[in-house]
């Protein structure tokens, strides 16, 4: 449902009005609902509202999101969120938090390759205006990197009007990293083209070499560093034994239905096992789908689009599938689960 007039800030407070613990609680409960702020979001936010740089580490799903959202709510002008769009998944993740946004009133854009060009254009005739409505643009690290797209930030900046500069997934820019990205290596630019606009580097994967690498790489001048705990009571890993079982098909597909309504990964090492085991466990009665690189966009975003919207119950999937994102999904919240250590244990 839509909410009518939003209370975004269109006046510039003093830092007191705008980092607030009362006046940023008033906003998260009238924008997303939510009664406080969970683990260092305050911090995170207050810090970045004030002007402080800031490396915030936190499990998938803890609301890193929140960290950049916020502020951009808290202050006029536009806060820039440099996001991956690697694999369909994450794409994916991504049009569901502007559209999320929108349905909550709040502008939020994002701008990739796979847009048609009269919706970039409509971006770009935004940002160009004196006075652009965004609040929220995700963008590519590729973007960042072109030559224009760094001119008309420029712009943008010099007109005062960049808040924050948030690095999702920051661990990318990492060559110490399991993800690393050369394009979030150009990243390292932001800072001396875009000086004092505070910057928050986000993560859930940054082992302390990576830490570092990722403070040094972006620049980040006296950052206020906040790392919260991975205990994640609500996973748990169970083994068993193949050789035991006499048979594993069998026993996942009891497994499954076992769990009754849940929706639930199935994770494999190679491609043809996800298009076995899929026809395995539809044969016994399980909606099901395969999903891995070998099959078309099409074929893997209507995969995609089944189980988020709970058409199929399982995916049967090589890690092609975004298993951090999905992990996370809101749709899918504590009706997932997930059999990754399963699968490698009894059916390869
Ligand atoms: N203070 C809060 N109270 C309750 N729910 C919250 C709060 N902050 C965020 N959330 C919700 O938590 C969920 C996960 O948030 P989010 O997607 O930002 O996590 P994340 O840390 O960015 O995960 P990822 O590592 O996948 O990027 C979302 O549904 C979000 O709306």
């Amino acid at each position: 449902m839509k909410k009518s007039p939003l209370p975004v800030q269109t006046i510039r407070g003093s830092d007191k009005q705008v980092c607030g613990k009362e006046g940023l609680v008033k906003l998260l409960r009238w924008h997303f609902g939510y009664a406080d702020f969970r683990g260092t979001q305050l911090d995170a936010i207050q810090a970045v509202l004030s002007g402080r740089d800031c490396f915030c580490l936190m499990p998938t799903g803890a609301g890193k999101s929140m960290c950049y959202q916020i502020p951009a709510l808290a202050k006029p002008g536009i806060v820039l969120v440099v996001s991956p769009l690697i694999v369909l998944a994450l794409s994916y993740d991504q049009e569901n938090q502007v559209m999320a946004l929108k349905e909550k009133g709040i502008a939020a854009e994002y701008l990739s390759s796979t847009q048609t060009s009269d919706v970039k254009n409509k971006i770009h005739e935004d940002l160009d205006s004196g006075k652009p409505s965004v609040r929220l643009l995700y963008v590519t690290p590729e973007l960042i990197s072109t030559l224009g797209f760094m001119s008309k930030l420029t712009k943008i900046y010099t007109r005062g009007l960049l808040n924050l500069i948030a690095i999702d997934e920051a661990h990318c820019i990492s060559s110490w990293g399991h993800d690393f990205r050369p394009s979030y290596r150009k990243l390292s630019s932001l800072r001396s083209r875009l000086p004092n606009v505070p910057i928050l580097a986000l993560t859930a994967t940054a082992v302390p070499k990576v830490q570092q690498d990722v403070m040094e790489s972006l620049c980040l001048q006296n950052p206020l560093v906040l790392k919260s705990s991975f205990n994640r009571p609500n996973i748990y890993y169970e083994v068993r034994y193949k050789d035991l079982l006499v048979d594993a098909y069998a026993d996942l597909s009891d497994l499954l239905k076992s769990y009754g309504d849940v929706c639930g990964i199935v994770y494999c090492l190679e491609r043809t096992t996800c298009d076995d085991l899929s026809a395995h466990l539809s044969k016994s009665g399980i909606s099901c789908a395969a999903y891995h690189a070998g099959l078309n966009n099409k074929v893997r975003t209507s995969v995609l689009d089944n189980w988020i919207s709970s058409k199929i119950q399982v995916v049967v999937a090589t890690v092609a599938f975004g298993y951090d994102r999905l992990l996370n999904s809101t749709v899918i919240g504590p009706f997932f689960v997930l059999f990754t250590l399963f699968l490698h244990l009894h059916i390869l």
